[in-house]
Formats: structure tokens, C-alpha cells, sequence
């Protein structure tokens, strides 16, 4: 049986190389450095395949690839349907925060019951989380820079992951509420998973035992 595994180019495909490894899998070459979109490993019967971070979970609820590996917050946004979610790898750590810009009273503002322009690439978590507060939005979805937003009138305030606050920091923003942990999880094909049971536990118990905590 033939495993595919869908990865994200960047830190998620670094942050993955020892589980594969525990495995017993090794990238036949790094897809940062090259062009192609499925990559061969030292496993014949083991290949991968690099997909947009966001597009992970399309792959293997459609079994165009068995396993992935995607991060909450692009699991949340997705739905999770047809997705089996047995293991949190506890790599691609980062928090999910409100930022606004320095100086903005965004308890004010949220107080005073106006509606609050909200720019996000996760307009589900946004919108969940303002819901749960009882505070109006109109969520404005970018695909990236988020954090310029504020900065030239387009919102009131960002939905974005920070990790080390620099980027928040060098745009003069400030984190004003925390709305989720976000880590990266293992994701497998519910059908691949039985048709392909003696293959994939292996692999799955591998990762399990060379988790991080
Ligand atoms: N600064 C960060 N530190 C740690 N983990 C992060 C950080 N930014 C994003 N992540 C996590 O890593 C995952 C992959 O991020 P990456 O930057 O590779 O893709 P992306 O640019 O967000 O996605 P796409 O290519 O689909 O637009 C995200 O879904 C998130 O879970
Ligand atoms: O708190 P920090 O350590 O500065 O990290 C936060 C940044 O990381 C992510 O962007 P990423 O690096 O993935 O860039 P991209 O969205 O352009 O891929 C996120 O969208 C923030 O902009």
C-alpha cells in the first residue's frame, strides 16, 4: 500500500522532518530548494506532497493524500469534515490574538456597542470568538499582512496568530485578547485509515512516541 502525506512548504515541513524520521521517513529532497509538488522518500511506498498550508486539509478529506499535517487554526476554518484528528504534534506553536494599534481604546470600543471592523484570514474564528462576546463585527477577510490593516484605516482591529510578537511590535500594534492556542495536528483520511490500517498505525504510532511535550 502507498502512503502520501500532505506538507506545507516552511516551518510546519521543518517542524515535521523528525516525526517523519521516527518513522523512518526521509525526504528525498527539501521542498524549499525545489520546484516539484510530490516528493519522493528513502520509502518507496512513502511519498509527499507540497501543498498551500490552508489546502492540507482539502487534500485528505478529498484521500488525495492519506495523512497531513495542519495547524488548528486551518482546521478550524476548514470544518474538519471526513477529517480524522487522532494526534496533536505540539509543533508550529503560536497563540491566536485581537491586536489593534497602539494607542486604540479597543475596551471602548467594544463597550460603547458600535460595530468593530475586524480584518482576518480566519473569519470563522473571528467570528465565533466576538459572537461568544456579544460584540457586532464586520470581518474584513485578507489573505496576509494583516497587520497593516489597522494602520491604514481598513479595520479597528486584526484576528492573527503571534508567536514571538515581533511582527505585531514592528507595526506598532499591541495584542489586546487571546483567543486560542493553535499547534499543529495530524491529520488522516477516515477511509484511508481502514483501507490502509497496516500502513498507517505504524506511522501514526511513530509520531505519537516522538511528540514534544
Ligand atoms: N509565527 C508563527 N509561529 C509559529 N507557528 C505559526 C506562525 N505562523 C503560522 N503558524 C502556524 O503554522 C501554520 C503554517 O503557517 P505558514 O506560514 O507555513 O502558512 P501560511 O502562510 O499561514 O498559509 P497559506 O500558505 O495557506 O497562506 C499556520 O497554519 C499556523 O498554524
Ligand atoms: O509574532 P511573530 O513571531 O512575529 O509571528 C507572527 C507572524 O507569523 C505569521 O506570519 P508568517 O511568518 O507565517 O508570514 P506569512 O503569513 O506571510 O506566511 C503571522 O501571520 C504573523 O504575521
Amino acid at each position: 500500500m502507498t502512503l502520501t502525506i500532505a506538507l506545507s512548504k516552511g516551518r510546519i515541513f521543518e517542524e515535521t522532518l523528525p516525526l517523519l524520521a521516527a518513522a523512518g521517513i526521509v525526504p528525498a529532497e527539501a521542498p524549499e530548494s525545489s520546484r516539484k509538488l510530490i516528493i519522493g522518500t528513502n520509502r518507496p511506498d512513502v511519498k509527499l506532497v507540497i501543498v498551500r498550508a490552508s489546502d492540507v486539509p482539502t487534500y485528505v478529506q478529498y484521500g488525495a493524500a492519506d495523512l497531513g499535517i495542519a495547524g488548528r487554526d486551518v482546521l478550524i476554518e476548514h470544518g474538519g469534515a471526513g477529517l480524522y484528528q487522532p494526534l496533536d504534534l505540539n509543533i508550529a506553536k503560536c497563540k491566536m490574538m485581537v491586536a489593534v494599534e497602539n494607542g486604540f481604546d479597543y475596551e471602548a470600543a467594544v463597550k460603547h456597542g458600535a460595530r468593530l471592523k475586524v480584518a482576518t484570514k480566519y473569519p470563522q474564528i473571528a467570528r465565533e470568538h466576538f459572537a461568544a462576546k456579544g460584540v457586532h463585527v464586520d470581518i474584513i477577510k485578507l489573505y496576509g499582512s494583516m497587520e497593516l490593516a489597522p494602520l491604514v484605516g481598513l479595520a479597528d482591529a486584526i484576528v492573527d496568530l503571534v508567536s514571538t510578537g515581533g511582527t505585531l511590535k514592528a507595526n506598532n500594534l499591541v495584542a489586546v485578547e487571546h483567543i486560542i492556542d493553535i499547534s499543529s495536528r495530524l491529520v488522516v483520511n477516515q477511509a484511508a485509515l481502514k483501507l490502509k490500517y497496516d500502513t498507517i498505525q505504524p506511522v501514526l504510532d511513530a509520531f505519537a512516541g516522538a511528540v514534544q511535550p
